[in-house]
């Protein structure tokens, strides 16, 4: 008791009077965890902004959280004041399930520094344009395998997402199926994704003795499922490194890879120097997959449902494309700027769903104090996050009228150019813990959409009787949110097929 008491004394010195940021009452100990819809609090969040304004304070059990629900309230906190904005929580399931390697969900420490820098040394704009060509050839081999077969189209986009970034990490090119690597990638996300739901991190924190009970024992599907996700965590962080440096041992030209670069530069280093780096090197290689492939493939399928609901946008898109390529060339990167609608589809894709509704929480290193309110320090006796909430700034119907809807038009001129807003200036983040990934991710959605606006038609699937289904996405959320593949009919465009399509593949080298 002495020891709660000195911190709340110790707090509100800190303090200096400053309340902290409006939010509903919370009742003790669940806090708010009544009226916050565990499955997407996002919208919850979004819609106290009415009452309580941009920043708003919320407590669920122990841990408590201050959502910024406008993006200069983000840029203000996690980008001017990143040095005190950039830490984590501890999420706990992350480390129970054995995916703490991945540096996303690491604090502000040396180990997550060196794993960020390099993988910025790969991914930073003017390396990641190396991987361009890449991604087109990549693009236009999901478009075949979706021409052969259309209804397992989730499962060539996450192909395609996993595909651009084993290229680009390991130098590995997957089969266009049944991939072993990708397997393990789909798994090990499979694994994880239900340690990144708010429900089983609670269910861990208020429970801990779920992971020791025995495992006939009702209840123990939690410690089953850790179990199983470590061994996967195990396998995403191995088995691709290994082969990247089995292959560049094994060969004399050399290979050129996120993997290979550091290796080389690795023989330079001093040990225990060296098994630092090549740990972070592991972790920030295994990151980047387990990074690129929900978030992009998600980005994508949302664009599919927005084509299948609003068939005048794909119609319009082509026809920008038909003007501008003419109908016997597939679109390319320096095609870019004269596609300014198929641009404007991108950034709806990106606002109208955003794949990580809430980003990924940040913790302060220090309390602040902020508009008056007082900011707590990430890790105090309670655990503080500080969460962008993306959703709402995709919400603001002062900047997005009709919000709910899907209009490209919105990010046009009455001229037709593109206005200045862009939401990949929100929905990769911000400040230090930005997405390090986004020049990649955006040239991966960039040309996946292109290439398929240019050569495929997203219809309503019938039923039985010939009548048309209206797809009714349901999302599977976490960190991050994709909708399960929805019933649809994806299929070429009059004047291309698989032959033409492997003609132009062919000439790609
Ligand atoms: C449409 C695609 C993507 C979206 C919407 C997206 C979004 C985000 C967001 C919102 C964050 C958290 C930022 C913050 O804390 O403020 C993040 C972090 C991260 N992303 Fe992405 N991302 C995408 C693709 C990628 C790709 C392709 C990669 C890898 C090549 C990647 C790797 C990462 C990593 C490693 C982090 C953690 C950074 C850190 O904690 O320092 N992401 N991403």
């Amino acid at each position: 008791l002495d020891s709660v008491v000195r911190r709340v004394v110790r707090r509100s010195r800190e303090r200096e009077g400053s309340p902290l940021p409006p939010g509903p009452t919370p009742i003790p100990l669940l806090g708010n965890a009544l009226s916050i819809d565990i499955e997407e609090p996002w919208k919850t969040y979004t819609a106290w902004n009415v009452t309580y304004g941009d920043v708003l304070y919320a407590r669920l059990l122990d841990q408590e959280f201050v959502v910024l629900n406008s993006q200069s309230d983000a840029v203000e906190l996690l980008e001017k004041r990143s040095q005190i904005y950039s830490g984590r929580p501890v999420i706990a399931t992350i480390e129970t399930y054995g995916f703490g390697f991945m540096f996303a969900f690491q604090g502000y420490c040396d180990h997550w520094r060196l794993c960020r820098r390099i993988f910025h040394q790969t991914f930073r704009p003017d390396t990641a344009l190396t991987f361009l060509p890449m991604q087109v050839r990549r693009a236009r081999q999901m478009v075949v395998n979706i021409i052969d077969d259309p209804n397992r189209y989730a499962s060539h986009y996450s192909t395609f997402a996993a595909a651009v970034a084993l290229s680009a990490v390991y130098d590995y090119e997957p089969h266009p199926r049944n991939d072993p690597m990708v397997h393990i990638i789909d798994r090990s996300i499979h694994a994880i994704l239900p340690a990144t739901t708010p429900e089983n991190a609670v269910l861990l924190k208020v429970f801990p003795f779920l992971l020791r009970i025995p495992d006939w024992l009702p209840g123990s599907s939690l410690k089953r499922e850790a179990k199983t996700a470590s061994e996967w965590a195990v396998k995403m962080v191995e088995t691709p490194y290994q082969y990247a440096q089995e292959r560049m041992e094994a060969s004399r030209d050399p290979t050129i890879s996120m993997v290979s670069n550091h290796i080389a530069r690795m023989q330079k280093l001093d040990e225990p120097y060296r098994s630092d780096y090549r740990n972070a090197l592991k972790h920030a290689s295994a990151s980047a997959i387990i990074g690129s492939t929900e978030t992009t493939s998600s980005a994508i399928l949302i664009f599919t449902l927005a084509m299948v609901q609003n068939p005048h946008v794909w119609k319009r898109a082509q026809a920008e494309i038909d003007a501008v390529l003419g109908m016997d060339r597939l679109p390319d990167f320096e095609d870019r700027p004269f596609l300014p609608y198929v641009e404007a589809v991108l950034r709806e894709t990106q606002r109208w769903q955003p794949a990580a509704p809430l980003g990924i929480p940040h913790a302060t290193t220090s309390s602040d104090i902020y508009k008056g309110f007082y900011i707590p320090k990430g890790m105090s006796y309670i655990r503080s996050s500080v969460v962008e909430n993306i959703w709402a700034m995709s919400r603001d119907e002062a900047r997005y009228p009709n919000a709910e809807q899907f209009i490209p038009e919105r990010f046009l001129t009455a001229e037709g150019t593109l206005t200045d807003d862009d939401p990949a200036e929100y929905v990769f983040g911000f400040g230090r813990r930005m997405c390090p990934g986004r020049y990649t991710a955006d040239a991966s959605v960039w040309t996946a959409i292109a290439t398929m606006l240019g050569t495929l038609e997203f219809t309503l699937a019938k039923d039985a009787e010939g009548k048309d289904i209206t797809p009714e996405p349901k999302y599977v959320n976490g960190i991050a949110r994709h909708p399960k593949a929805f019933p649809c009919r994806i299929s070429p465009r009059p004047h291309i097929s698989r032959a033409s399509l492997e003609r132009v593949l062919a000439s790609d080298g």
